[in-house]
């Protein structure tokens, strides 16, 4: 459980960081909040050479508002997600997942951007940021590029980050007014990660879905978005049969491993279930 050596580097810009990481290629690894990265050090799971530590670029840091958008730096904790009452009144759901991730001892390291750059299909902002739309800025040697959530993701720790690239912040669109969320996680004890999870934000009107979308947590390689699942509840009032057919959509998409969590069969079923609460909770909370 000892990590291999490495030498240790402290950028203070967003431009220094970029330059080691192309400087020192491949063997070289961003560091934010260390609670996937570290782990996997000490497995040998991960052995780089380098770790280049963004804790002392302090534009990485912060929320804000620009027009619509709730603009995350990358090196914000969920600690302080948790503790901003910007998120908790405009963005409800990012507070209720933040309090869903692991303990608080993990939540005051553990940031935005590692949590959503990792591709670690355990992770819960990921299939989150997907269901609110959000858009992820890269800055590289090539310059700043902005890429959908929903376009991040290829593979099981594989995403759109190229080499030398660093994820500086997250920008969310912020919800309608009188929207109705649900983030419904499974988890087999607190502090763990989600056997399967679903992230729901839709609005109403006359006690008809209106617009919903849905996102599904550690089913799959990837975070999901359950497209056909949310096409199946809009115009309905949200009736036995319709959750029914939403959750076999859902779970129609879902292909998890077979662990520790359970077999294939339980967690789609369990996903399924995430899906159905979600809906019924966030529908219950939409104004
Ligand atoms: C006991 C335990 C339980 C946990 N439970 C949960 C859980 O239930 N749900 C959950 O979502 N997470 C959970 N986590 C993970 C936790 O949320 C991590 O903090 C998070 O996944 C990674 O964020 P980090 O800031 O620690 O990133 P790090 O560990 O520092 O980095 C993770 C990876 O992302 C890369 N990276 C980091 N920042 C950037 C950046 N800005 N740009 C590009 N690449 C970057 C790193 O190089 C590394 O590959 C748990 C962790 C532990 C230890």
């Amino acid at each position: 459980m000892i990590p291999g050596s490495f030498s240790y580097h402290r950028p203070a810009s967003v431009a220094d960081a970029v330059k080691l990481l192309s400087d020192l290629g491949e063997e070289a690894r961003p560091l934010a909040g260390g609670h996937s990265l570290v782990p996997m050090m000490k497995l040998r799971l991960a052995t780089p050479a380098h770790l280049v530590d963004l804790h002392g670029i302090a534009a990485l840091k912060g929320i804000s508002r620009n027009g619509n958008n709730l603009i995350i730096g990358a090196m914000t904790t969920q600690h302080e997600l948790l503790a901003s009452d910007e998120v908790a009144k405009a963005m409800p759901i990012l507070h209720e997942a933040a309090l869903l991730i692991a303990d608080p001892q993990v939540r005051y390291r553990g940031t935005i951007g590692g949590n959503v750059a990792n591709g670690d299909p355990g992770n819960d902002m990921p299939a989150l940021m997907m269901t609110l739309e959000a858009t992820y800025r890269l800055e590289g040697p090539g310059g700043t590029r902005d890429v959908a959530a929903a376009d991040f993701y290829q593979g099981a720790y594989f995403t759109a980050l190229e080499p030398g690239e660093i994820l500086t912040s997250v920008s969310v669109p912020v919800p309608a007014a009188g929207h109705g969320y649900a983030y419904e996680k499974l988890k087999r004890k607190v502090g763990d990660y989600a056997t399967a999870a679903a992230a729901v934000v839709l609005t109403m009107s006359g006690g008809k879905v209106v617009t919903c979308a849905i996102g599904l947590t550690n089913v799959h390689e990837t975070p999901l978005l359950a497209i056909d699942a949310a096409k199946a509840v809009i115009g309905t009032s949200l009736d036995a049969a319709t959750l029914k057919k939403a959750a076999a959509a859902a779970s129609a998409i879902m292909a998890p491993a077979a662990d520790a969590r359970g077999p294939v069969e339980y967690r789609k079923h369990v996903g399924g279930i995430m899906v159905t609460r979600a809906l019924q909770r966030a529908a219950a909370i939409a104004k």
